[in-house]
């Protein structure tokens, strides 16, 4: 963004120059209710980080009093193709300027850039449930945490490791550093709602390159290999140091990241996981909401959900390369009247899906749905049901029995899983 918008709280928003890089910091600080202070490694940490022309700040006075930023990402589609994306994060505004329409522009500015680019979608994670449905973002994936409580799970107690050929061993952060990329990149192509991770993602996920403000502490890392030898997954973990006052070790593991490719190498890993000597609890990090995990107990209920909520939010900004890039698991044909208030990807179009491929197609025909493009942002990743966005008086069936059709194309037999908070 190169011109200043003057918004309606006579705030000026612009991109940021580098010698107000420490003032848009505190600003962010302020907006998250961190202390607001700013490091010299902060500082550097962020010159590193932001794209000048896309780390927007509103200033009033001479202060910063809004942040928002967005970088370029990979989001996997179902099918395995992954779509150009505008990531958004770092959105704030100084509780003295709330609700005077910073954000909604800056928001205008960013997603208008982003169809210029070409983008197909934005993407973030939601603070707050009621924000972002405005702007046209719709809850593509949910997640669930749950805690196991170890005792309870009904596991064998002597499980020694796969019976299958395959093996777990633990590994440091720099065999992460040279296995999960290949490993995340196989992931990528397999799991719809994954984004893609940058080479700092795994730097600073292994500790070699500290956040400013953030402690740091060394997790263990468990990789799987099959049969084979190949790699096919990869777990971090921490280990608290409870005992209770009776010298009963009273250990909780708390995931920071479990991926995998096959489900022999997440069985494996949770396993391990549930089998170390001392642990009680495993907490799991954020999952899928039908993750295998639960599953995998002999008694389900020992895994007690923690968290279930929604997490990414997707904005479609161009409609037809969104559904031609995603597969389709039957066949079939549904017009979409899709309205957007922002002028940024309404229309009606005419979708015809085989499992072979996809067209999606301007139309005069009379439309089988009409929705806005949050609705549709909630069911293109397969995670919501067309169905239930009818009941909710979301969609609207044009043609009895739309919806139905529309979920026979787009939903998926597993859910969407975004495993990374950006
Ligand atoms: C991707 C991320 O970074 S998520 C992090 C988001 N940031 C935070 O949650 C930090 C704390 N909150 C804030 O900084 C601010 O409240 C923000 C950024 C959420 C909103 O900024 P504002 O400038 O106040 O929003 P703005 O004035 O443009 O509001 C536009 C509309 O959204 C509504 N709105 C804004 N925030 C919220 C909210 N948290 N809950 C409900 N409605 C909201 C406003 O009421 C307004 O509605 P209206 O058009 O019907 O009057």
């Amino acid at each position: 963004m190169t011109a200043a918008v003057r918004s309606r709280s006579r705030a000026e928003i612009r991109s940021v120059t580098d010698a107000e890089i420490p003032d848009w910091i505190r600003a962010l600080n302020t907006g998250f209710l961190r202390a607001p202070t700013v490091s010299e490694a902060e500082v550097a940490d962020r010159r590193s980080l932001s794209i000048p022309d896309r780390t927007l700040g509103a200033f009033d006075a001479g202060r910063c009093v809004a942040t928002f930023r967005s970088f370029p990402q990979e989001l996997t589609a179902v099918g395995g193709a992954a779509v150009p994306a505008d990531a958004i994060t770092n959105v704030s505004v100084t509780a003295t300027h709330r609700r005077r329409g910073l954000l909604s522009e800056m928001m205008a500015a960013d997603l208008a850039a982003a169809k210029d680019r070409g983008d197909v979608v934005a993407t973030l994670i939601a603070a707050e449930y009621p924000i972002y449905g405005r702007y046209g973002f719709g809850p593509a994936t949910h997640t669930t945490e749950w805690v196991i409580d170890v005792p309870r799970a009904g596991l064998d107690r002597r499980y020694a490791g796969p019976d299958d050929g395959g093996r777990v061993d633990l590994v440091d952060g720099e065999d992460v550093r040279k296995l999960g990329p290949e490993l995340h990149e196989r992931l990528r192509r397999l799991q719809p709602g994954v984004v893609d991770r940058t080479e700092r993602w795994w730097q600073v996920s292994t500790g070699v390159v500290r956040r400013a403000g953030t402690p740091w502490t060394e997790p263990f890392y468990a990789v799987h290999r099959g049969p084979d030898g190949t790699v096919e997954g990869l777990a971090a973990y921490s280990c608290d140091d409870t005992w209770s006052d009776a010298k009963q070790p009273l250990n909780t593991v708390t995931v920071r990241n479990l991926i995998a490719v096959t489900p022999a190498a997440e069985r494996a890993l949770w396993l391990y996981l549930c089998s170390i000597d001392w642990v009680t609890k495993v907490r799991s990090g954020y999952r899928a909401p039908d993750d295998l995990l639960p599953h995998l107990l002999p008694d389900p209920r020992a895994a007690t959900p923690l968290t279930h909520a929604d997490w990414l939010w997707v904005r479609i900004l161009d409609v037809v390369r969104a559904l031609e890039a995603r597969t389709y698991e039957g066949s079939g044909a549904l017009v979409l009247e899709v309205v957007d208030p922002a002028g940024l990807a309404g229309g009606r179009r005419r979708l015809e899906a085989t499992p072979e491929g996809a067209s999606c197609t301007p139309t005069a025909e009379s439309a089988d749905l009409t929705l806005e493009v949050a609705q549709l942002a909630a069911l293109w990743l397969g995670d919501e049901s067309a169905v239930r966005l009818a009941a909710l008086g979301r969609v609207q069936e044009e043609r009895a029995g739309a919806a139905r059709v529309a979920d026979a194309l787009l939903r998926t037999s597993r859910r969407p899983w975004c495993p990374d908070t950006f």
